[in-house]
C-alpha cells in the first residue's frame, strides 16, 4: 500500500502534453476543469471546478456548475499515448453536455503527488487511522503504518478511534505513550460521534487517503463525515443511478467485526474520492494489515520515525549513512520506547535488501515484480523491461508519434472493458447519439 511514485517522470508526448498546474486555459462553455473522483473501465466520474466566465456574470449559472459530476471518458489520444488519468487527477472536460452531464477528458494536468496503492493522484495528506480496541491498538502493526505512511513524505494525521470502548485511563495512558513517539493522535468515536470535528477539521480543503487495518472503522468513518456534513454535490449523486447500477456509488460497505479475529470482515476495492463537508476529499483503502514497507530502504527508515528525526535535527549525527545502530558517537541514543521495532524494521529491510542483491543484481524495488502465489506468499521476480523499452532500437525519433500509437494497438489491457455488460450499455448509447 502507499507506494509513493517519483513525479519527476516525464508524462509529456507530442501528441498532447500535460497543463503545468498555473496554466489557465480559457474555457469555452462546454469545457470545464475539475477533479476525478471516481474511476471505472475507462470511465471516470468528475466533479467540476472551474467553468468558462459566463458573458453575462448577472445569472448563477457558473456557480450551479460548480459541484456538479460529470460522467466522463477519457480522450482517445490520451489512451493511445497511455496518459494514465487517476483518480485525484485534476483536469481538463470537454465536450460537455450539461443536461446529460457527460463529457470528455481532454487533457490532465501536472500532478504534485501520486501514491500507488491505492492510485491516487495529488494526496495532500494521510489519515492513518487506528481503533482502541476491537481490534485492540497493537504498536507494532500502528508503527509498520506509520513508518509507510512517513515513508511517502506526504503530512499525516494519526486518529484513534473506538474511544468509547476503552476507560479514560487507557486513553491517557496512550496519549501519553503516543505523545513519546512524537505523535498528537486525534481521537474519536465514530459510533457516540465524538471528536469528529476535529477530524473534519484536518481533512478540510486538501485531499486526504484513509489507511489504517482492516475493522478499525474507516468506511463508517467516511459515511459519517459524508452524511453529517453533506457535502453539496451528495445530494444528487443518484443521477445516473438508473444507468450504472449501484455499483459506483453504494455507500462505503460498513463490514461487520469478526468474533473471532477482531477484525472487520469486508475489504474496500474501488478507490474513490468522497467530497466531505469543509472543501475536502477524502478516499478509503482496503483494509491492510500488513504494509509491505517496498519503498524503505535501510537509510530511509530513520526519516520515517519522527523520534530520530528530532534527535538528528537537534544534533547532527557524526557520521555520513549512519544506520544509527549504536556506533559509538551516534546521536541515536536507545533510550526511546520504539528503537526496538526501529531495529526489527531495519532488520526485515536489510534482509530483503541482500536477497534483492543477491538474486537479481539490484536493490531497486522498481527492478523487481512481487506476484502472490498460494497461500499468500510473495515471490520476487524481475521486472520485464516495458514494451517501450525494448521497441526503442527500432523506434526512429520520428516515429515517435507513430510507434506510441503503434503500442497501443497491442495493448490489451482494455479488454475486460468489452465483457463489461454496463461499460457495453453506455457505449451502445454513446454511438446512438
Ligand atoms: N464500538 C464502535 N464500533 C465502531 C466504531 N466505528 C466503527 N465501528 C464498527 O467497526 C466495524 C468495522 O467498521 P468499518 O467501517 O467496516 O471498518 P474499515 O476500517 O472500513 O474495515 P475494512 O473495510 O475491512 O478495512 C463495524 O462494525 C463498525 O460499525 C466506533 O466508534 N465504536
Ligand atoms: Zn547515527
Amino acid at each position: 500500500m502507499l507506494r509513493a511514485k517519483h513525479i519527476g517522470k516525464n508524462y509529456s508526448s507530442s501528441l498532447s502534453p500535460v497543463l503545468s498546474p498555473e496554466h489557465k486555459p480559457s474555457l469555452l462553455e462546454s469545457q470545464a476543469i475539475g477533479t476525478v473522483a471516481t474511476a471505472q473501465a475507462n470511465f471516470m466520474r468528475v466533479i467540476v471546478q472551474d467553468v468558462a466566465n459566463s458573458v453575462t456574470s448577472d445569472d448563477d449559472n457558473d456557480s450551479s456548475k460548480t459541484g456538479v459530476e460529470l460522467l466522463c471518458v477519457v480522450r482517445a489520444v490520451l489512451k493511445k499515448i497511455r496518459r494514465r488519468v487517476l483518480v485525484g487527477d485534476k483536469v481538463l472536460v470537454g465536450s460537455i453536455d450539461w443536461v446529460d452531464r457527460r463529457g470528455m477528458i481532454e487533457n490532465v494536468f501536472h500532478r504534485r503527488s501520486e501514491i500507488l496503492d491505492p492510485p491516487v493522484a495529488n494526496v495532500d495528506h494521510l489519515l492513518v487511522l487506528f481503533s482502541l480496541d476491537q481490534p485492540k491498538l497493537e504498536p507494532f502493526t500502528l508503527t509498520r503504518f506509520l513508518v509507510e505512511a512517513e515513508s511517502t513524505r506526504i503530512p499525516l494525521t494519526l486518529a484513534l478511534n473506538k474511544t468509547e470502548l476503552i476507560s479514560e485511563e487507557e486513553l491517557e495512558t496512550w496519549k501519553i505513550r503516543l505523545r513519546g513517539w512524537n505523535y498528537e493522535p486525534l481521537f474519536c468515536s465514530v459510533g457516540t460521534k465524538d471528536g469528529l470535528d476535529d477530524i473534519a477539521f484536518v481533512l478540510r480543503d486538501q485531499t486526504s487517503v484513509i489507511v489504517g487495518p482492516s475493522g478499525v472503522g474507516k468506511s463508517s468513518l467516511i459515511n459519517v463525515l459524508r452524511s453529517n456534513h453533506g457535502g453539496g454535490v451528495v445530494e444528487d449523486e443518484n443521477w445516473f443511478e438508473p444507468m450504472l447500477g449501484n455499483k459506483w456509488f453504494d455507500d462505503q460497505r460498513v463490514g461487520e467485526v469478526s468474533s473471532r479475529s477482531g477484525r472487520g470482515k469486508h475489504t474496500t476495492r474501488n478507490v474513490s474520492l468522497l467530497p466531505v463537508s469543509e472543501g475536502g476529499y477524502l478516499a478509503d483503502t482496503p483494509g491492510f494489515n500488513q504494509p509491505s514497507l517496498l519503498k524503505v530502504t535501510k537509510h530511509s527508515l530513520a526519516h520515517c520515525f519522527p523520534e530520530i528525526r528530532n534527535m538528528i535535527e537537534s544534533e547532527k549525527c557524526g557520521f555520513r549513512d549512519c544506520l544509527h545502530i549504536g556506533e559509538p558517537g551516534c546521536v541515536v541514543k536507545g533510550d526511546w520506547e520504539r528503537y526496538p521495532y526501529y531495529l526489527q524494521l531495519l532488520d526485515e529491510i536489510r534482509i530483503r535488501e541482500e536477497f534483492q542483491l543477491r538474486t537479481f543484481g539490484t536493490k531497486r524495488e522498481d527492478d523487481v515484480r512481487y506476484k502472490v502465489g498460494d497461500m499468500g506468499v510473495k515471490h520476487a521476480e524481475p521486472r520485464l523491461m516495458p514494451k517501450k523499452h525494448r521497441r526503442e532500437s527500432r523506434k526512429k525519433t520520428k516515429q515517435t508519434m507513430i510507434s506510441e500509437l503503434d503500442e497501443f494497438e497491442d495493448e490489451d489491457s482494455d479488454l475486460y472493458i468489452e465483457n463489461d455488460p454496463i461499460v457495453q450499455a453506455i457505449e451502445n448509447e454513446n454511438k446512438r447519439q
